[in-house]
């Protein structure tokens, strides 16, 4: 196939090709208001300097966000501005390639690093009006042998010429990472569950850096830069461009996430909204395109250890209930979004009706295999 090339589909005289249009209920509406989320500054948090009633202040905000929607903003983080501005340019520039060379990278089939435009052939309809580059970024690997899994992917599938790019999201995924376990010890204190607890439990991550962007659409009512989707990670840390985009599902409507300068936006994912017995939301949420300007977001998602078993601690229990969802490995629930199933608002309810019935296969055949024996 041609691949998609915004230009191209801009250009020519009548509307956008039909599998970008999106079904009627999930257009884009244009009277939309503004979702108010809490801001956490973190460093003050972490350093344990402010005094604990603002520190008990923050985390009530950021806690109740958390168990109504999961979004919220962090400032005060410690990645540096410099990082940033290198990370936008080495994106544009790679965005910025011919198709060709970026389908060097191209992201092969159930595989999650690598090039997708939204013709990533996975999908047929409803396709996403974005280009999008992820690489993996592996803290276990970097702490137990100092291995740069985003620097190497880079220089295997982009070559020569390419090292600064690998250098710079090298040095992204390492300040989320850094950030990221910052973030999910705050959340397990706001919890109450012990402080290193969550910390422990993603100290090793395995996770996912996403280069999201975003041209410009001539009909940006009938389409969706990215779909309305639950995220199926742990937690999300999104930094997007002034442009704006953003939107979450809140009370049965779409609010937008203003863009805030030198800030994150942070939301829980699906596989942390598990771990903690659905007491934190993992929510639907979507980004709209523009006629006029390209838009351009960094996504990190914090993901435990493949093979680690996620199920919520006791303490949890005790607090939210009987469970909700079974025990799961990351690398199952990664190779549904991946194999079987386009992530969307229900994926972590479809993910736990497939294990069912997987487990249900699994035991008639073993009954088969034991009866015969
Ligand atoms: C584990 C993942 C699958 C998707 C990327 C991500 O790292 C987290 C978000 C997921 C996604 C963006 C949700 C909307 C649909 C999707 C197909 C997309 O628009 O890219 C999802 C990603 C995927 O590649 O499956
Ligand atoms: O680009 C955005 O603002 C959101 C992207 C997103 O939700 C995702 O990549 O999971
Ligand atoms: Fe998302």
């Amino acid at each position: 196939h041609a691949g998609f090339d915004a230009k191209v589909l801009n250009n020519q005289p009548n509307n956008i090709p039909p599998e970008y249009v999106w079904s009627d209920e999930d257009k884009p509406s244009t009277d939309i208001k503004e979702l108010q989320v809490p801001i956490l500054d973190i460093s003050s948090f972490l350093s344990g300097h402010d005094n604990h009633v603002a520190a008990s202040q923050a985390s009530r905000l950021v806690s109740e966000a958390a168990k109504l929607h999961g979004f919220f903003l962090v400032t005060n983080h410690g990645v540096h501005e410099g990082i940033l501005a290198r990370a936008y340019k080495c994106m544009d520039t790679f965005f910025d390639l011919p198709a060709s060379e970026k389908q060097k990278a191209k992201r092969k089939w159930g595989e999650l690093s690598g090039y997708a435009d939204s013709v990533a052939g996975r999908f047929y309809s409803e396709l996403p009006w974005k280009e999008t580059l992820t690489l993996r970024f592996s803290a276990q690997e970097k702490l137990e042998s100092g291995t740069e899994t985003v620097k190497d992917y880079v220089s295997k599938t982009m070559g020569d010429g390419n090292e600064e790019f690998g250098a710079v999201f090298q040095e992204y995924s390492e300040a989320m990472n850094t950030l990221s376990l910052n973030i999910i010890e705050f959340l397990g204190m706001s919890l109450g569950i012990e402080r290193r607890y969550m910390r422990e439990f993603y100290q090793d991550n395995d996770s996912i850096l996403r280069l999201n962007y975003y041209p410009p659409c001539k009909q940006p009512n009938l389409t969706l830069g990215t779909g309305p989707h639950t995220d199926p990670t742990s937690i999300t840390i999104l930094y997007q461009d002034h442009v704006g985009g953003l939107q979450v599902f809140v009370e049965n409507q779409w609010r937008s996430i203003a863009p805030k300068p030198r800030s994150f936006v942070v939301n829980i994912g699906d596989t942390f909204m598990a771990l903690t017995n659905g007491i934190y939301k993992s929510c639907l949420h979507r980004a709209v395109v523009n006629s006029e300007r390209e838009r351009r977001s960094l996504a990190f998602f914090l993901c435990p250890q493949m093979a680690k078993v996620v199920k919520p601690p006791t303490e949890l229990l005790e607090v939210s209930g009987q469970r909700r969802y079974p025990n799961f490995t990351w690398s199952m629930f990664l190779e549904f979004t991946q194999k079987h199933y386009r992530s969307d608002k229900n994926t972590l309810q479809k993910f736990s009706d497939w294990l069912r019935s997987r487990e249900v296969i699994d035991n008639n055949l073993t009954d088969r295999v034991s009866k015969r024996e």
